[in-house]
């Protein structure tokens, strides 16, 4: 099948108790066992769900893999794949990174004894120096939020099947309709369901795919001995979300492009992160591993100062500032003090963090009213 067919029909056969074609809301916390152990497939809705199942077989679809794990949030699903390690084990990971996955690497599992290494990972090399009999785990997101940079996830692949190495690429920004890791090379692919897959900033939710039956048991043992899992209602609104990914996701990448084109010679635009411009650093390697360049775009603002930069981010009638990104309405973010805010300043600034950049989420409004939008906020 292909995408859009499998957006809206895998893992939902009608239901088999009514025939219902729309996946029911299995609203229950437990079932009925005939006798202790002789029941339908399902005990506890912590650990399985059909409604829930229905979604991860989907989401398990989309990227092209066998098995899909959903969590109560995409830093619940980052928590899972961390819990996969011991105390001693280092990860290598990139050094523009989400906020929430940064605090959760230096705030949470270093306590445990994990040991991460930001780096600058434009080219997979930079990796080996790195590489050493306690590495277990690299953890790339692609394109990376909020500076867009690509990463190679082939090339990163390919030195992590080498060095039996387990691969988790962060697929958010992208979302599966845009790239499909596990086909690249990935063994685990995680999403913040929140945002693109979801669609619409009304469920927060997060995800894992694999290919790989151990690591999909091992998964699972960590969401269902831990408990990060989400209810039948989100897991039913992201299955209602997914019907128009593709639909939407073209949109987004329509709207994306007219406007990093129209900002990019902007005069109060200084810098602008945009995968799709024949400038950016990987765009070979983005046209490689992507099929469009999605609706994310950060600018710095010329001159501004912080307090300049307030002033414009809070400008916009159609463009909204909050957190978060993916939706059908359009989104303006500050980084460093909103979703990057938990990432010391020293170390955002080395990647292009600085205090006048804003980060937008393009949304599906009409284009014109965007970019009208934009043209009296910067003036
Ligand atoms: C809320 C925001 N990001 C969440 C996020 C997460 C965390 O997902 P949550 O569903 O918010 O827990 C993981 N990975 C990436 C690349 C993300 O962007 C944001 O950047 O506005």
């Amino acid at each position: 099948m292909k995408f859009a067919t499998k957006a809206i029909h895998a893992g939902q056969e009608p239901d088999p108790t009514t025939g219902a074609v729309m996946t029911p809301i299995y609203q229950t916390s437990t079932y009925w066992q005939k006798s202790p152990g002789d029941n339908k497939g399902y005990e506890y809705s912590r650990g399985t769900n059909p409604t829930r199942k229905a979604l991860e077989d989907c989401l398990a679809a989309l990227e092209n893999a066998k098995y899909g794990l959903a969590f109560s949030s995409g830093m619940g699903a980052t928590d899972a794949v961390l819990k996969l390690l011991s105390p001693g084990d280092e990860v290598i990971t990139g050094n523009d990174l989400y906020g929430g996955s940064y605090r959760i690497f230096t705030k949470i599992f270093t306590k445990y004894g994990i040991k991460f290494h930001f780096l600058d990972l434009s080219k997979p090399e930079n990796m080996l120096p790195y590489i050493n009999d306690k590495t277990k785990l690299v953890w790339i997101e692609t394109p990376t939020n909020p500076t867009m940079q690509i990463i190679d996830i082939e090339g990163v692949a390919k030195i992590t099947k080498e060095k039996n190495l387990i691969l988790t690429v962060d697929n958010t920004f992208a979302s599966p309709y845009l790239q499909n890791p596990i086909d690249l090379g990935a063994d685990i692919v995680m999403h913040s369901v929140t945002k693109y897959i979801g669609g619409h900033s009304d469920v927060v939710m997060g995800a894992l795919v694999t290919n790989d039956e151990q690591l999909y048991k091992d998964l699972w043992f960590i969401y269902n001995a831990c408990g990060a899992t989400p209810g039948p209602q989100d897991s039913f609104l992201v299955l209602r979300g997914i019907k128009t990914l593709h639909l939407r996701m073209k949109a987004h990448c329509e709207n994306g492009e007219r406007i990093a084109h129209y900002l990019k010679n902007h005069p109060k635009v200084d810098k602008i992160y945009w995968p799709g411009f024949e400038d950016h650093p990987n765009h070979d390697v983005a046209i490689r591993q992507m099929r469009g360049f999605g609706g994310m775009i950060s600018i710095t603002l010329k001159g501004a100062d912080l307090q300049e930069t307030f002033r414009i981010s809070s400008n916009f009638k159609v463009f909204t500032l909050a957190e978060s990104l993916g939706g059908v309405e359009s989104l303006i973010n500050h980084p460093a003090t909103m979703t990057h805010g938990s990432i010391p300043k020293e170390e955002r600034e080395k990647v292009g963090v600085i205090d006048n950049l804003l980060r937008l989420s393009v949304g599906v409004e009409d284009i014109d009213d965007l970019l009208e939008d934009l043209e009296n906020a910067l003036a």
